[in-house]
């Protein structure tokens, strides 16, 4: 939920503006309501704004308490230049605000402020009508968890455990780039931590750890050589260092080299990437934490911003392949995908139950157990941040994910890494759109149609929006 501030604007001059305060603030309290009930903190400026002293005043006042957007409520004709220093004294995103009645007009208001901020390109959002209406209050809702998804990277930390994996150019941005733009901060971690540490953590814990994995998963394959406890017990040690890490350090949200120095030498990461993005571990219910594979540092940027607009984990996957007989993408990782994919239930024993944990292929000679499922099925929103000539934009693309019959699945995935997650994707775009232009082997996704978010998104932070299929 968005914590939301509202500034109300009114005429300039004393005598109008007297008769209409009543009028301000109805509208304004109704606006405060709505919000309030579904779940937002709401924060209001003290005095309607009809001075060009109290614009700045108010909206100073509303600032201080950091919204990730603040609405001008506009009902009336109310003069521009309020809006104007309103905005200016606002860091964050705006959205102007106008009621459609004939009776006053909010709306001439609106479209003044409006015109007036676009002199100056100062970016904002607009939505009119009355806000009883299931549509208009979607429509700020819309704006409010774009808003406060933008607002979440201000000000928080990545952290990079080991750099450019396999001379994936796609996997690094540059840390200028990300602080003048995103406000984020790169905190570079040597993969060294992991291997050092991992000999640190209590054996009682990965005991335990390794234990509720063999209750819960539908099989651990051990095979003696790639799987064997002991390995598995290294990368829940991992896990825990990662925690660790993440704590010391205070990162928001992270992302592991792995190969090819950990994945040839010490263990993959499969099993404490997984679990980070899991809302849970083997301790219980815990808040999510976007973890890279590969260190990917536009993929864990691109999953943190869904993050913050549907709450849930994030996928990380390969473009692997695409079934053309099929129509269908196998959207497959060597490195992890959440085990909440595999059913997206609340309860860890009802996703663990699809998981296998099968010893890694020929790929990775320190082994470890590759988090082996099928995404359950539903509509899924898609997403990338990549580079264009260095300017960032954000592809998109609608979709469902399939699931089959059991020999059907399992036809389609031995035709590329069994052991690995996968996701199969019926995309709303043409395979010619998507090889033809999609800019990255890696996808990102979060189940609903966040389309609209995105563009939202876009426009805050100064990013070309691409569209393929549906989503154009
Ligand atoms: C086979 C490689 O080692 C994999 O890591 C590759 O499939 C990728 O995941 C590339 O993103």
């Amino acid at each position: 939920m968005a914590r939301i501030g509202i500034i109300t604007f009114s005429d300039g001059r004393d005598f109008v503006h007297r008769d209409l305060a009543e009028f301000d603030r109805g509208v304004e309290n109704k606006i405060a309501q709505a919000l309030t009930e579904k779940g937002h903190e709401v924060v209001r400026a003290e005095e309607v704004v009809w001075t060009n002293e109290l614009a700045t005043r108010e909206a100073r006042r509303v600032a201080d308490m950091r919204p990730d957007l603040t609405i001008f409520n506009i009902p009336v004709w109310a003069f521009p230049h309020f809006a104007m220093l309103a905005a200016h004294a606002t860091p964050g995103p705006l959205l102007l605000f106008s009621s459609l009645s004939p009776q006053y007009p909010g709306m001439v208001g609106m479209l003044a402020a409006a015109g007036s901020l676009d002199q100056i390109g100062r970016v904002y959002g607009r939505a009119w009508g009355s806000i009883e209406e299931p549509a208009v209050l979607e429509r700020v809702e819309v704006f409010a968890r774009a808003a406060a998804a933008v607002r979440s990277l201000d000000g928080s930390i990545f952290g990079r455990i080991g750099g450019r994996p396999m001379g994936m150019y796609t996997a690094v941005s540059s840390t200028d780039q990300w602080m003048e733009k995103f406000g984020v901060d790169v905190e570079e971690i040597d993969q060294w931590e992991l291997v050092r540490r991992s000999e640190t953590i209590e054996k009682s814990r990965l005991r335990a750890a390794r234990e509720w994995l063999e209750k819960h998963a539908a099989g651990v394959h051990y095979d003696g050589k790639q799987l064997t406890p002991e390995l598995l017990e290294r990368q829940i040690a991992s896990y825990y260092v990662m925690r660790e890490l993440i704590e010391e350090w205070h990162l928001d949200f992270s992302g592991i080299k792995a190969q090819p120095e950990l994945t040839t030498h010490f263990a993959t990461m499969d099993v404490t990437e997984a679990f980070l993005n899991d809302p849970y571990d083997w301790d219980g219910p815990k808040e999510t934490h976007v973890c890279a594979t590969e260190a990917d540092m536009d993929a864990a940027l691109t999953m943190q911003l869904l993050k913050g607009l549907s709450h849930t984990p994030v996928l990380f996957a390969d473009v692997r392949h695409y079934h053309t007989d099929r129509g269908i993408w196998d959207l497959c990782n060597s490195g992890q995908h959440a085990t909440w994919f595999a059913a997206r239930s609340d309860d860890p024993a009802e996703n663990m139950k699809h998981v296998n944990l099968y010893p890694e292929g020929f790929y990775f000679r320190a082994g470890g157990a590759s988090v082996h499922h099928v995404a359950a099925p539903g509509d899924f929103t898609f997403a990338r941040l990549t580079r264009l000539k260095g300017r960032y934009r954000m592809h998109v693309m609608l979709g469902s994910l399939e699931r089959y019959d059991q020999a059907t699945n399992d036809f389609l995935m031995k035709q590329s890494d069994y052991n690995w997650p996968h996701a199969f994707a019926r995309m709303e775009a043409s395979v010619e759109e998507i090889l033809g232009r999609y800019g990255s082997n890696h996808i990102h996704a979060i189940p609903g149609n966040y389309v609209e978010d995105l563009r939202i998104i876009c426009k805050l932070l100064d990013i070309d929006y691409d569209g393929f299929g549906s989503a154009a």
